[in-house]
């Protein structure tokens, strides 16, 4: 049987990481992680794209990994992307958007312990992305920990144990058992024309609600170009409207043309804003539900649909609509 021909886009982050003065930072290159992680059974090609602390990366470093897999997708079974864990959930997310129906398996990974240091998380979860991106179905995926998910459910949720990343609102699509990397969720890809659009608009802001939050600051934000805005709410999306109207800021926002995204800071379930007074009050002003979204995909959606050039109503469509499996669509709001 020939190998599987995979590729893999290294772009720094803890995984590639080495002891400097100036503190962990990215230093080892693609092939010295292949080297750490020891044999595979794939023939596996290897690109630096970027050396970064994923702090530090930005939409800039999105459209410059977009670009790659879309330039090396056909000459690969499946790429694997090595990248810093503090911001791989919006990567994942914002790649999504901008490569709608990707044709081979993407899957982005990398590690809380620098690959040099022995008892290191990297050489697993390497191991594991590549054989996600050899088995699994075409898509956007994030893989850590023993568990494959979508790209656009990952969120961060520890900062130093393995379990880095959560699947929120959609189970994890494979898991690693003792029969090997078990499929949980086939996905039901259907080939499509895979289409790269890195148009985006960073003018946009994601805000969380604290008792106190003067409406006024949303106001400010618009003045000063900010050209959309994701507010995680309380519980089901509630927002103030006695002394501190938030509702009504909205409202006002959207009638100059600046879409309002009420998701929720709860991390689990959806948000519903028929269900309170407090949530109806902001509906009834416009804004719209990010339902059981991530804010990291509800804040690289909005980048997107903004740089399409979207509307209000447009904004609104789009976020009723499941573009890979990001949002669940039912009858509520
Ligand atoms: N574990 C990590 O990768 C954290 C690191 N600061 C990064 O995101 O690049």
């Amino acid at each position: 049987m020939t190998q599987q021909k995979l590729l893999l886009l290294s772009t720094g982050g803890t995984i590639a990481s080495v002891i400097s003065e100036e503190g962990l930072a990215p230093g080892e290159s693609g092939e010295d992680l292949l080297k750490m992680v020891g044999n595979l059974p794939y023939q596996i090609d290897v690109k630096d794209i970027l050396n970064l602390d994923s702090s530090n990366i930005q939409p800039e470093e999105w459209k410059t990994i977009a670009e790659d897999i879309y330039k090396y997708r056909h000459d690969y079974d499946g790429i694997v992307v090595s990248h810093g864990t503090d911001t791989m959930a919006y990567t994942a997310s914002m790649m999504t958007f901008m490569l709608q129906n990707i044709d081979v398996p993407v899957v982005f990974t990398g590690s809380q312990v620098p690959i040099n240091v022995l008892l290191s998380d990297a050489p697993d979860n390497m191991r594991l992305a590549f054989a996600a991106a050899a088995s699994l179905q075409p898509g956007i995926y994030l893989a850590f920990d023993s568990k494959v998910m979508r790209g656009c459910r990952a969120v961060k949720v520890r900062t130093t144990a393995f379990n880095a990343f959560e699947s929120v609102n959609f189970p994890p699509v494979a898991e690693v058992t003792s029969d090997g990397l078990e499929i949980k969720i086939p996905e039901q890809w259907q080939p499509r024309q895979c289409i790269l659009n890195t148009a985006i608009d960073t003018n946009v802001s994601l805000i969380k609600l604290f008792p106190g939050f003067d409406p006024a600051l949303l106001h400010a934000m618009a003045e000063n170009g900010c050209h959309g805005i994701v507010i995680e709410a309380y519980g089901l999306g509630g927002m103030t409207f006695i002394r501190r109207n938030v509702a009504a800021a909205i409202g006002e926002l959207i009638r100059k043309g600046i879409p309002v995204i009420a998701a929720s800071q709860c991390l689990y379930e959806r948000s519903d804003l028929t269900k309170y007074e407090v949530g109806r009050q902001a509906l009834l002003e416009g804004a719209i539900s990010a339902r059981d979204m991530t804010s990291e995909s509800a804040i690289t959606k909005l980048m997107w649909g903004l740089g399409q050039g979207m509307d209000v109503k447009d904004i609104d469509k789009f976020f009723n609509t499941n573009v890979a499996g990001e949002v669940t669509i039912d009858e509520l709001n």
